[in-house]
């Protein structure tokens, strides 16, 4: 028997009501595979938690969560109650930067059963790795001055070895997919960082002369996440742009709600943690009607990261015949809930796995 020893933080506003979901999915996996067993020890910490405590998690949560084989997490965020700086910063960003998970992988493609809001999506298929440990999302600046002249002074972090280390993460990965790399640059309004940004993709693409490549800038590759997606196959991306990017990816798909997302421990040192693109949807919480896809894509890639490839693509098959179907959440232009989704997904899963 495998067992995987999951820690779980539902998180905030909707990470409640997805991620119990996507852990009964992940349950009916484990039941079909017949030798898999996921054991899941839930942490409520989130921004309810830090109002009981003055902390988003405990001082050696980093410490609890270490000896997971995996972290699935839901969404982080409460505005209403906690700064977001100061919940994302204390739980969500902490995990990444001290666990070390320097790449997010994030994929979009054309979903059977959804409308694209995109005239001609013609079946695009993408991966964004994004850069997911420095760059933009920094702690390095301050501010001086309160009032009138105040100065606020957030300085960006591109470091060689992150850089680099992001850019061979997506030529490796195009090597198993069409074997196209596009670097999002923005070389010719920022100064320094983009420059170097560009120099670096210039040498790392040297060593892999069979890896087609392009390079945009930021605001015109945006544009073609809408105009013409189906050019692009991995696209490696600073941790700000790839962030954008992703949640237009998820909106060229039919929805944010159905986008997925893993943050990749890369040296084995700690575990690596999977949560979709889409926060904690405060607008929408409560009401039951959350896209549970995006969590439950989030567990399929899970899965890729454990060795159950051919589980994780019958759970993608079944998650677009389910949404075929028309078994859908309001989002996507259905009627059904977010838990009528999820059964939905257990069952045509139990029926395509007794069939073949
Ligand atoms: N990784 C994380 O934990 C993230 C956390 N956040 C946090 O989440 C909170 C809300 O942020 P927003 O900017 O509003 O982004 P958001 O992704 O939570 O929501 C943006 C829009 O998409 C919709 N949406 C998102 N997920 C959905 C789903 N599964 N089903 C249906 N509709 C969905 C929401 O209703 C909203 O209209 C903030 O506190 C923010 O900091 C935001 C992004 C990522
Ligand atoms: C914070 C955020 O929006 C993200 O990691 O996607
Ligand atoms: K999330
Ligand atoms: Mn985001």
């Amino acid at each position: 028997m495998k067992k995987l020893e999951i820690a779980v933080i539902p998180g905030d506003g909707i990470g409640k009501e997805v991620v119990p979901v996507a852990t009964k999915v992940l349950d009916t996996v484990a039941e079909i595979h017949g030798g898999l067993k996921f054991e899941y020890t839930e942490f409520p910490w989130s921004c309810d938690y830090y109002l009981e405590h003055g902390k988003m998690m405990p001082e050696d949560g980093l410490d609890i969560l270490k000896n997971f084989n995996a972290i699935f997490l839901g969404a982080i965020g409460n505005p209403q109650v906690v700064a977001d700086h100061v919940s994302l910063w204390g739980l969500l960003i902490k995990i990444r930067r001290e666990f070390e998970q320097s790449i997010n992988i994030r994929p979009a493609k054309f979903f059977k059963g959804l409308k694209s809001p995109l005239v001609n999506p013609n079946d695009f298929d993408l991966i964004v790795v994004r850069e997911n440990s420095e760059g933009e999302y920094s702690e390095v600046g301050g501010r001086i001055h309160r009032g009138e002249d105040e100065v606020a002074i957030q300085n960006a972090i591109f470091t060689k070895k992150g850089t680099e280390r992001a850019m061979r993460y997506a030529f490796e990965l195009a090597k198993q997919r069409r074997g196209h790399v596009t670097s999002a640059t923005k070389s010719n309004g920022i100064f320094h960082s983009m420059p170097f940004w560009d120099e670096v993709f210039n040498e790392v693409k040297a060593d892999y002369t069979d890896i087609q490549t392009a390079s945009y800038h930021i605001d015109a590759l945006a544009a073609f996440f809408v105009t013409r997606p189906q050019i692009f196959d991995v696209i490696v991306a600073s941790n700000l742009f790839g962030d954008i990017l992703t949640d237009i990816g998820g909106a060229i798909m039919g929805s944010i709600g159905i986008a997925p997302a893993a943050n990749i421990n890369l040296n084995g040192k700690y575990p690596s943690m999977f949560e979709p693109v889409h926060g904690s949807a405060p607008d929408i919480y409560g009401k039951g009607i959350a896209n549970p896809i995006g969590q439950v894509w989030t567990a399929k890639m899970m899965l890729d990261h454990f060795g159950e490839q051919e589980l994780g693509q019958k759970l993608l098959d079944a998650i677009e015949d389910v949404t075929n179907d028309g078994i859908k959440t309001p989002d996507i232009g259905g009627t059904s809930s977010t838990n009528e989704v999820g059964e939905a997904i257990c069952s045509r899963l139990k029926e395509v796995c007794s069939v073949s």
